[in-house]
């Protein structure tokens, strides 16, 4: 894009269409005064348009909403943090929280942090792992479970025993964690016009207690003095301040809520609400109690400001038999009390046990709500979406009885038929008895689901009863379960795992162990031994290794502590792509070749297998990927790639005498992969990559890869074959 293309902007749109964003730091966030069509549309844009979409391909940039960037900020993210994103896809928060810590990184240095990011749905998580690997990290993990069941991989018995003399993590813990959990979505009313349409406050409803669940998971994963972020882009109190609320009643003096007023001054923001009313169905409701009886299992009592009525529903009670009584009374289907004996994982929480009123105002400041300290931006403020954050700070371990809680309520609800309820349940096209039946019919479900879970996983389970309407069982958490398996020396767990991972579309994570292969890879590209390859490359596939990962220390950290634990967490992604086996026949001595995606990472430790080109002769080389040594502008050039043995080698873009070593360490170095055949120099680059570089790099503007034929296996080698 040229100066000329953004003059066309301005004159179209004025000289605010394109502006930073003041309340993000560094300027590194820019807003679009025009909207989505009119960017496909406008003759002007065009070449502006081009630009974007590029851009975010080679993930240079990311287009989203201006507010969903908000949440990310609060966490008040380090180099070194420990992240969890809890419901992730398709990833622009995780994106941005993996720039946060690559931030201050130094060419070939990796940070020590740590990001999992996670969600439920396998096919938001390949949406995931798309957009994130625009990043080429060797710090993420994204995961596939329910946010509301992340495991967290204990190995101690007790919290004393976490950090007793231990080198190693013996439990996941968080310094940050994200919350964006999914919600009812009217925040996106603006540019998302059905959801005027499709909205109705039975979708909040129906989300609230996954969300709570969540949370509450998250807060259980929070280290002592680490930040959690809790958003929604909906403005629903029942899925924002309501569960907020829930969250500081049920860990009581454990969790503050933060006053942020004096983060980011320059973003506007109106305080949480403190009163509110609950819909159902079309009526009010101000306190639980005006709620009719036979919707109480709907309407739960954590859905109104009221402390009183949701205290009464929620009250941790240590006597089961009081706990029983009480739970029949309150409801038939969703009653959280219900089931009377939780084996949850209690790693990380003390001993006490409190049986303290999870009041919200025990939270309070003098008389102003701690809930006004939430922050809810609205669309006419700043002209944009709508988002609602909350951000808390852990101040202790859970007690037992609130990890009690977090555990008890954790197979209450399956995402599925949450999601089932918001996506099913059309108000324009169902009846009030139809909507009445068809929630009762996803209770009973979840239900179902329950009953279901136990006897697949075929427990041991005691005081069950076949009883539909009062589920009193042993529930076990599925993490623990494995964990028992494994210590027992069990074989078929092994296997069971490999099932688990094959009926999900998971492979296992290997980490990958050749000596004789490793060795060959260092001596064949001459890799310093200063760049630790130990521990740090995995593979997905047992035979064969067809690519190979490379992870940072804080993976292989979490990697090494979730085998001892029976592999709890599903990887669905790990680590940067650094070689593949190639096939080629051209007589090279070493079976793999690097990846572009891992090239950053390890050039800066390279010594061998490294061409230093001119302009002219790397330009030529990006424009016709195959390039006969003859055929070099640079005779010189030709000859030393011709004197090279075949195989993969890096090619470096060389502007006069440079220094080997200032070249390699330079950040602003720009080097490509390529493939040393018979009589041929290949570029093994991505056509995006190759795009960006001959325009933005050459100013080669006719460039379209969409033509090339053959190009859409580049990585195959399957034309230097
Ligand atoms: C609001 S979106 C997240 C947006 C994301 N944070 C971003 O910035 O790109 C909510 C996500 O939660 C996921 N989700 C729904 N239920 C979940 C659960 N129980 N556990 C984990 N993820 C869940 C959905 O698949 C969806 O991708």
């Amino acid at each position: 894009m040229t100066s000329g293309d953004l003059w066309r902007v301005s004159d179209e749109f004025g000289e605010d269409a394109i502006s930073p964003l003041t309340w993000y730091p560094g300027n590194l966030a820019w807003r679009l005064n025009f909207s989505r069509k009119q960017l496909r549309k406008t003759q002007a844009l065009e070449s502006f348009h081009e630009f974007l979409k590029h851009e975010s391909e080679v993930g240079n940039i990311t287009r989203q909403e201006a507010v969903s960037m908000v949440p990310p900020l609060f966490l008040n993210v380090q180099p070194d943090h420990y992240i969890l994103d809890m419901c992730a896809a398709p990833g622009s928060k995780t994106f941005q929280l993996l720039e946060m810590i690559h931030q201050s990184k130094e060419p070939g240095l990796l940070p020590r942090a740590l990001v999992i990011a996670n969600d439920f749905k396998a096919q938001r998580c390949d949406l995931l792992i798309h957009n994130t690997k625009r990043m080429c990290t060797a710090n993420l993990i994204v995961t596939n479970h329910d946010a509301q069941n992340f495991p967290s991989c204990s190995l101690a018995k007790d919290h004393s025993e976490i950090y007793k003399g231990h080198h190693k993590p013996q439990r996941l813990e968080f310094d940050c964690v994200l919350c964006d959990v999914p919600c009812s979505g009217d925040g996106t009313i603006r540019k998302n016009h059905d959801m005027w349409r499709k909205w109705n406050s039975s979708m909040g409803n129906g989300f609230h207690l996954l969300q709570v669940n969540i949370a509450m998971r998250g807060i259980a994963l929070l280290k002592v003095g680490g930040r959690m972020v809790y958003s929604t882009c909906s403005m629903n109190p029942v899925e924002n301040e309501a569960v907020v609320a829930e969250l500081l009643r049920r860990s009581g003096n454990s969790v503050e809520l933060l006053d942020v007023s004096n983060e980011l001054p320059e973003l506007v923001r109106r305080p949480g609400l403190s009163t509110w009313k609950v819909n159902d169905r079309g009526s009010w409701c101000q306190t639980h109690e005006d709620v009719p009886h036979d919707r109480k299992n709907v309407i739960l009592p954590s859905m109104f400001p009221s402390s009183k009525s949701t205290h009464e529903g929620h009250t941790v009670y240590n006597n089961l038999d009081a706990n029983l009584e009480f739970s029949m009374n309150f409801s038939r289907n969703f009653n959280i009390e219900e089931m009377s004996n939780v084996n949850c994982d209690t790693g990380g929480v003390s001993s006490s046990i409190s049986t303290q009123s999870l009041d919200y105002t025990s939270n309070s400041v003098g008389s102003k709500s701690p809930l006004s300290r939430c922050m809810r931006i609205v669309p006419h403020d700043q002209d944009g979406g709508a988002f609602f954050i909350a951000v808390l700070h852990k101040l202790s371990p859970l007690n037992e009885s609130q990890m009690f809680e977090v555990g008890k309520t954790e197979h209450l609800l399956s995402t599925e038929k949450t999601v089932g309820l918001q996506e099913q349940y059309r108000p324009d096209k169902t009846t009030p008895v139809e909507k009445l039946t068809h929630q009762h019919r996803i209770v009973s479900e979840v239900l179902d689901d329950n009953k279901l879970l136990f006897e697949q996983k075929n427990l041991s389970v005691d005081n069950q009863t076949s009883r539909g309407d009062n589920l009193n069982e042993v529930i076990m958490d599925p993490d623990d379960v494995e964990y028992s398996q494994t210590k027992s020396g069990d074989i078929s767990h092994r296997r069971k795992l490999d099932d688990q991972y094959k009926r999900k579309g998971i492979d296992p994570v290997l980490f990958f162990k050749d000596d004789a292969v490793i060795k060959n890879i260092v001596s064949f590209f001459g890799i310093e031994e200063s760049f630790s390859l130990e521990g740090c490359l995995v593979t997905r596939s047992t035979d064969n290794a067809r690519r190979i990962y490379y992870i940072s220390k804080s993976v292989q950290e979490l990697l090494e502590l979730n085998l001892q634990v029976g592999e709890q967490i599903k990887i669905a992604s790990v680590g940067v792509k650094m070689f593949e086996r190639h096939r080629s026949k051209d007589g090279c001595s070493c079976a793999y070749r690097l990846s572009y995606e891992g090239l950053s990472l390890l050039f800066p430790y390279m010594r061998k297998r490294i061409l230093y080109a001119s302009p002219v002769d790397f330009q030529k080389l990006l424009q016709y990927r195959t390039i006969n040594f003859a055929h070099f502008a640079d005779a010189r050039f030709g000859e030393e790639a011709s004197s090279l043995m075949p195989g993969c080698c890096v090619v470096v873009l060389c502007e006069g005498h440079q220094n080997a070593d200032s070249v390699a360490m330079d950040p602003s170095t720009i080097a490509i992969v390529c493939w040393r055949g018979k009589s041929t120099m290949n570029v093994l680059v991505s056509p995006p990559d190759r795009k960006e570089l001959l325009e933005y790099r050459f100013g080669f503007k006719a460039f379209k890869f969409e033509d090339e034929k053959s190009n859409n296996d580049i990585n195959g080698l399957d034309e230097v074959t």
